[in-house]
């Protein structure tokens, strides 16, 4: 692959608003390439830690590798901006040799880059090719072409755009190296109308919601969405952290100011100093520690554990929990001031169930093709079966549980045609097998007709989608079945419409 045509491909990725692990790791792999590197690495900065992580390297030994900012020769470029060429790294005193001892891996010259957009922009990450002993060197008119590669790589962090794929709604610019936001339903654009005003301000938010319906999803649309975006994003999950460190982990601490305390650390607050502070499972936070963040929500003051200087930050914070905090007060678990201070602006998020059959399709889609991608599978065909199975899950999980079926199934069927076997079996809405009753969950408040709809389509599923079994165990006609799955449209297979994914087997009628 030529230089130019390497650049025009990385913008036609960039357009193609691909997931970022994908592009990021197609640069990398086509970089080497066509610089004749023997390896390209791409660093980045990671705020929340104060370090350099690798995202995607040709380094198969090492997964991920992180780095101070300012360690060897990524993190001083990634400190400084500056650009490094180096004919021989073992004679440059900045480099760090712990990577080639853990790889056995010689390097002789590199040449490295600050990914940023422009020179006086934030420093991103860092994109590093290296050539070992015998490689050759790189020379200015290369050194040129990563700078203008660099920026352009830049431009998948700010530009990536994370809007509402299916054009749902165009206003609500989620940017940033994540995934995107799916959904136009009432309830879901409801909530990008929340958020987009919320974004607006410096208003506390808490939202709301069942595990996975995109909690931390739409904390990061908020701080995309907000005049903070450029600034740091840091996540405190409060679940994880013991009592005793949770003072510290938010806060920092001074030298000396407990054991093993052998350096000052700034805490999560300092980290996010311009951004945003998000606060994951805020109803889990240990209750000694919720009167400093009260202070903190209501002055923005706090010292670091083990200090006498009273600091201010400037960070906007928003929380989310699954937890009910009416409840966590009411029984002493969650001070009652605390949860008026956090609830200034409260965003409920829907469960999936709720947000209707078009959203789980559109849904299944985006991440049957996230996955498909990232597994390098074919773009998959989904069997009517497990489209049935899919349909009529009541989805307690919500949309997490939804993308770990679909990654699953992509995984596990290479050819790209997925069916109720590749689904996860325990959760296979079955009725009877092996002698054993099991459930069929369905939400309380669905019509009668999309009750019948969903039960007799979890009996057709499990059945692995034999119309003919499943009426014999109904001890019903297979044209009750038939007109079961298209009662809800008039019993017309054109009334869903040719592009229905999971209503495309109940269309088809009496088919098997
Ligand atoms: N509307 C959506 N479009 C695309 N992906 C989504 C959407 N909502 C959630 N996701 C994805 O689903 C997964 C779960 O979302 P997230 O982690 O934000 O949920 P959560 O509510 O914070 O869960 P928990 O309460 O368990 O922490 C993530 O991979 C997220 O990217």
């Amino acid at each position: 692959m030529s230089r130019l045509s390497l650049l025009v491909d990385l913008a036609s990725l960039l357009a193609r608003e691909v997931d970022l692990d994908a592009l990021l790791g197609t640069a990398c792999e086509r970089l080497a390439q066509a610089m004749f590197a023997d390896r390209a690495t791409i660093w980045l900065v990671d705020a929340e830690q104060g370090d350099l992580v690798t995202r995607v390297a040709l380094l198969p030994e090492l997964p991920a590798l992180r780095l101070p900012l300012g360690r060897g020769i990524a993190g001083y470029v990634a400190r400084t901006g500056e650009v490094v060429r180096v004919d021989d790294a073992s004679t440059d005193a900045r480099f760090d040799p712990t990577a080639d001892r853990a790889t056995g891996y010689t390097t002789r010259s590199m040449l490295v880059a600050p990914i940023r957009e422009e020179a006086r922009a934030p420093v991103r990450g860092v994109v590093q090719l290296l050539n070992k002993q015998g490689g050759g060197s790189f020379d200015e008119e290369e050194e040129r072409y990563l700078v203008a590669l660099a920026s352009q790589l830049a431009r998948a962090f700010t530009m990536t755009t994370l809007r509402a794929a299916d054009g749902g709604n165009p206003g609500l610019v989620l940017q940033g190296p994540f995934n995107r936001i799916v959904g136009r339903s009432a309830p879901i654009t409801a909530v990008y109308e929340k958020i987009q005003l919320a974004a607006q301000t410096d208003a506390t938010v808490l939202l709301r919601g069942e595990t996975g319906t995109g909690k931390g999803l739409f904390a990061r649309a908020i701080h995309v969405n907000s005049r903070r975006q450029a600034r740091p994003f840091v996540t405190v999950d409060c679940t994880t952290l013991p009592a005793q460190l949770v003072e510290s982990e938010l806060f920092g601490h001074e030298r000396g100011a407990f054991t093993g305390a052998d350096r000052r650390v700034p805490g999560k607050v300092e980290l996010a100093e311009g951004g945003t502070l998000f606060l994951d499972e805020l109803g889990d936070l240990p209750l000694d520690i919720q009167g400093k963040l009260l202070r903190f929500l209501q002055d923005r003051t706090f010292e670091r554990v083990g200090g006498r200087n009273t600091m201010r930050g400037d960070v906007r914070v928003v929380c989310a929990t699954h937890r009910d905090l009416e409840t966590a007060v009411a029984e002493g678990r969650f001070r009652e001031d605390l949860y008026y201070r956090v609830r200034v602006v409260e965003i409920e998020l829907p469960p999936l169930r709720t947000r209707g059959r078009e959203e789980i399709e559109a849904l299944t889609r985006h991440f049957a093709d996230v996955y498909a991608q990232r597994y390098g599978r074919p773009s998959p065909t989904f069997d009517p079966a497990a489209l049935l199975a899919i349909g009529s899950h009541t989805w307690p999980g919500n949309v997490r549980e939804l993308e770990h079926w679909i990654e699953s199934a992509i995984a596990l069927a290479p050819d790209g045609r997925i069916t109720p076997s590749h689904l996860p079996q325990r959760r296979r809405p079955t009725t009877i097998s092996d002698g054993r009753e099991e459930e069929v969950r369905l939400p309380l408040h669905l019509s009668l007709d999309d009750a019948i709809e969903r039960y007799v389509g979890s009996v057709v599923a499990a059945c692995d989608g034999n119309k003919t079994e499943a009426a014999r165990r109904l001890g019903v006609g297979r044209n009750t079945i038939a007109r079961a799955l298209s009662r809800r449209h008039g019993g017309g297979p054109s009334s869903r419409g040719p592009d229905s994914l999971l209503g495309g087997s109940q269309s088809r009628g009496d088919d098997d």
